[in-house]
């Protein structure tokens, strides 16, 4: 099955700790359903007693993963398209299910048919909830808890494969490499806990001016790569200043009524066509300390 390639609103708005419960959730049902399943061929072919809720029309609402699942909190974990498909196939693997104990109970004949159908939709449910839990464990892995922003993990790979696509479309695709200023004295008046508040707005900020497709990491601590498929330098230097007064703006709250404010300083660069990806990196990183050199708050271009 292919993975989807937007994992959506819904899924990046969780917290690691959300994701490692969801994943945590589905091996339970994963391991419940297998009970489950030796349990419903001991009765098929056994003959030992159905379990009631088994024969239930709403069995899917019954058992231990449908119960979580209708708690799921509304516009979360709904908007990831894996839970529509995986609620369908469900209910449909248990109502099959119920159709043929309800054959049995009634010592009526179990066609192949139905029989195979059961089958199909069991192994349907499963690589569902093995694509789910891949997908959830590769964002928990490729992920900074802190911001939510991407780590370092596929930088490189991600990089080159934005690279490649705007090759072949004869397009530039640009880099912002991005560092707060002064951000040791932040963390040093104010503390650490209020040096994180930072980082977290810091990424806010940068993500609202970004469209879907640009991808945003985490570099170095307090340093953010931005990587801009299909633009030019000129765009790139633009949203690049956009950026910087977005930063310049930011109130962050540091408790009894006050806030502060902070500057970064940006260095903006082309993947050029031969480039490796570390080379672009460091034009970008060299820009940015230019800008840094020049009184930093400003956006100097490679
Ligand atoms: N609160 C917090 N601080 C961090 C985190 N990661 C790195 N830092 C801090 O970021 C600061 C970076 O300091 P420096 O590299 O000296 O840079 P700077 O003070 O921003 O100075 P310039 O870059 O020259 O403007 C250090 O104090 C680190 O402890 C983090 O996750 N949370």
């Amino acid at each position: 099955m292919a993975m989807h390639q937007n994992t959506g609103q819904g899924i990046s708005s969780l917290s690691n700790t959300q994701l490692e419960d969801v994943i945590a959730e589905i091996e339970q049902a994963i391991e419940w359903h297998q009970s489950w399943y030796k349990n419903l061929l001991r009765c098929l072919i056994a003959d030992t007693p159905a379990n009631e809720q088994d024969l239930a029309d709403n069995a899917h609402n019954l058992c231990r993963f449908g119960q979580w699942f209708n708690k799921l909190p509304e516009q979360t974990l709904n908007l990831h398209p894996y839970f529509s498909e995986i609620a369908c196939a469900h209910k449909k693997m248990h109502q099959g299910a119920t159709v043929l104990l309800s054959l049995k109970e009634t010592k009526s004949a179990i066609s192949v048919n139905l029989l195979d159908q059961f089958h199909a939709d069991l192994d349907r449910l499963r690589v569902l909830f093995d694509t789910l839990i891949e997908e959830f464990s590769e964002l928990l892995h490729t992920r900074d808890p802190l911001t939510g922003a991407s780590n370092r993990t596929n930088l490189v790979e991600n990089l080159q494969k934005e690279h490649e696509l705007c090759k072949r479309k004869s397009l530039s695709c640009a880099l912002i490499m991005i560092d707060l200023d002064h951000f040791k004295q932040v963390n040093d008046e104010f503390g650490h806990a209020v040096g994180d508040k930072v980082l977290i707005a810091l990424v806010k900020c940068i993500k609202s001016h970004l469209r879907e497709y640009d991808q945003l990491y985490r570099y170095g601590g307090e340093e953010f790569l931005v990587c801009l498929p299909q633009t030019e330098l000129e765009g790139a230097k633009s949203l690049s200043e956009r950026l910087r007064a977005g930063v310049e703006v930011l109130k962050i709250e540091i408790g009894k009524g006050k806030h502060i404010n902070v500057t970064g300083s940006f260095g903006v660069a082309l993947i050029n066509a031969d480039d490796d990806i570390e080379t672009a990196i460091e034009r970008a990183d060299q820009a940015m300390y230019q800008a840094k050199k020049s009184g930093r708050n400003r956006v100097s271009v490679a």
